[in-house]
């Protein structure tokens, strides 16, 4: 792969040496459209937000330069951040509307703001010079050289979209990309574990936007005029066509995207005329038909489809200490304290109470486990405790706190790690990658410090941090391998692995043992017990009887949400309301 890279990298770097001036000016559309694709392999690829709006957000850019520069004189590099400024409030004000939203309301919002946009541009005569445009933008310079050429300003574009590439490959790899892959997939299950999915995608929504701007602002001064048209709609589809036809979840893909879609359309502006016998926007007919017969064949791209024919590094087992102890927030509850606190907890959905007048008490390093009937109400006891749902009565302290109502991500910041009843894995992401989301409250690394890779100390110490905990649960041979690929068992081992990277002192565990084979419990068992020896709290929910039965210090029954019975096993497996409710045959 790297020999390779370096072979691009150097045609890249000779190529207005032997191509005509022709294809070095598309190249520098290349390099725009790359710059966009970009932004959009950030924002869909990894956060899985779709925007029909950046090129809206490049006409900003573009237009906010041209103003600036002919109309009050400021040099190019002075315009540069402010235009990239107009972008950014563009996306804050938008994205702040919208990122909240589920579903169809993004894409949709896009588009009518771009929509509006396009028609300000088209229509504000007196500012924006309508459909006529604003001409004799200055060219960029540097120390007196004067990037005038196509061949001077391909160097400047490509440096840009290069360096875009490198903080984009960078921030892949952080945990901020980790993050953003993970709302993607779940975001229920990214703020359990720390995410804060409104502000994450309000940034990946602000970078998307400001390296469109970027493009804007280079498109401007290389043409050094603008006009509304290559900021409308049609262009907005077509910089995610180019990154949909490469493969939005790869970075080459999003070059190869941009270089096929710019040179496709100008080979069909040439041949599409003499086809219909007279001049139209028929490009927009073609890039669908590409599109459709690309996704047919590699439904996830070229890039992804290419990529297997290449080789692959052999990833390397990562080094170092891990992350420093975590730092206990709050009380330091000594052993067999109470740390975790249910009171009078109810939950009503509609007119069905699933919890219903709930307590009990969890102490520090006991194993105690919460059992009952399907139905009975467990589930929904660990959403409440875990933030996902706020409670219709009732409180959950956790060392005396009150975190009930609390977001997810703000109870397990507190210390509170879980797993799923259905593991909530991320199966496009290695084993490692997913343990390490576990790290995500644990670490600091921002946005912009990914994007410069300035956290690789904190990003290594994070990896070894999550195989150590992949080791723990035994999974760690897999530690390179799809989470895609494992088996049930080894999913619910996954899930505990990423809960332990984040160093929980209260873990709750739901159904860890449903699906795994009889050796596979004895393992989980032993594994359970280990943690609570290491001080950790578990809650554990399993229908397998032996298993909780013999491994936990206490149990609590719940049936139809409320509590039947509390003790220890011995006590409630001779209660005989128990006994009828939900043990039954088992051991009478
Ligand atoms: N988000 C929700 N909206 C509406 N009803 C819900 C929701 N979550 C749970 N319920 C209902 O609440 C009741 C309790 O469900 P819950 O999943 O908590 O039970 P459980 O004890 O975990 O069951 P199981 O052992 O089958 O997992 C059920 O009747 C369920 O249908």
């Amino acid at each position: 792969m790297r020999p390779l890279l370096l072979v691009l990298l150097a045609l890249l770097l000779l190529a207005p040496l032997f191509l005509p001036p022709f294809y070095i000016t598309l190249l520098n559309f290349v390099a725009f459209g790359s710059l966009v694709a970009l932004g959009l392999y950030l924002l869909t690829g990894m956060a899985g937000m779709t925007s029909f709006g950046q090129a809206a957000f490049m006409g900003l850019a573009a237009y906010a330069t041209a103003l600036l520069t002919t109309k009050m004189g400021l040099s190019p590099w002075l315009t540069l951040p402010i235009g990239l400024l107009f972008a950014g409030v563009g996306a804050l004000v938008l994205g702040g509307l919208t990122v909240r939203l589920k579903g169809h309301y993004l894409p949709l919002s896009t588009i009518a703001w771009q929509m509006a946009l396009f028609i300000v541009l088209g229509s504000w005569t007196a500012l924006t010079g309508g459909h006529t445009g604003l001409p004799d933008l200055p060219a960029v310079s540097i120390m007196g050289f004067s990037f005038r050429t196509e061949d001077s300003f391909y160097y400047l574009s490509w440096a840009f979209a290069l360096l875009a590439a490198w903080g984009a490959a960078n921030l892949t790899g952080s945990r901020v990309g980790r993050a953003l892959r993970a709302l993607r997939g779940d975001a229920v299950a990214a703020a359990s574990f720390g995410v804060h999915p409104p502000s994450l995608k309000l940034q990946v929504f602000l970078l998307a936007a400001l390296l469109a701007g970027l493009a804007g602002w280079l498109y401007a001064h290389f043409l050094r005029f603008v006009n509304p048209s290559p900021f409308g709609l049609e262009a907005s589809i077509k910089y995610l066509i180019m990154a949909v036809v490469g493969g939005i979840g790869s970075i080459p893909g999003v070059f190869l995207g941009a270089s096929l879609i710019t040179g496709l359309e100008e080979w069909l502006k040439d041949i599409l005329p003499k086809v219909f016998g007279r001049t139209g926007n028929y490009e927009v007919i073609a890039y669908g038909l590409v599109l459709v017969v690309i996704l047919i064949l590699a439904p996830r791209g070229l890039w992804p489809f290419l990529e297997r024919y290449l080789p692959h590094p052999t990833p390397r087992r990562p080094q170092g200490m891990g992350l420093p102890a975590r730092q206990v927030q709050g009380l330091e509850v000594p052993k067999g304290e109470v740390i975790l606190e249910v009171e009078r907890l109810s939950k009503a959905f509609g007119g069905l109470l699933a919890v219903c007048d709930l307590s009990f008490q969890l102490r520090r390093g006991e194993v105690l486990g919460l059992i009952g009937p399907n139905g009975a109400g467990k589930s929904t006891c660990f959403n409440l405790i875990t933030g996902v749902h706020a409670p219709t009565k009732g409180q959950v302290r956790f060392k005396g706190q009150a975190i009930s109502g609390l977001a997810p991500f703000t109870v397990h910041e507190k210390g509170i790690g879980r797993t799923f009843q259905h593991p909530h894995l991320f199966p496009e992401m290695t084993v490692l990658e997913n343990a390490a989301l576990g790290t995500y409250a644990r670490t600091r690394a921002g946005m912009l410090s990914c994007l410069l890779g300035t956290n690789r100390r904190e990003e290594a110490a994070a990896l070894s941090e999550a195989y150590r905990a992949l080791e723990r649960v035994g999974l760690a041979e897999l530690a390179h391998h799809k989470a895609g690929g494992l088996a049930l068992g080894q999913q619910r081992l996954l899930e505990i692995a990423r809960a332990l990277a984040s160093s929980p002192e209260v873990l709750l565990l739901d159904e860890p043992a449903a699906g795994l084979r009889a050796a596979e419990k004895l393992e989980l068992a032993r594994l359970i017990r280990r943690l609570a020896a290491e001080g950790i709290t578990v809650l554990l929910v399993d229908h397998d009887m032996d298993l909780v039965m013999g491994l936990v210090d206490r149990v609590v029954v719940m049936h139809y949400g409320e509590k039947l019975a509390e003790g220890t096993p011995r006590e409630v497996q001779k209660n005989p309301k128990v006994i009828e409710a939900y043990l039954g045959q088992e051991v009478a």
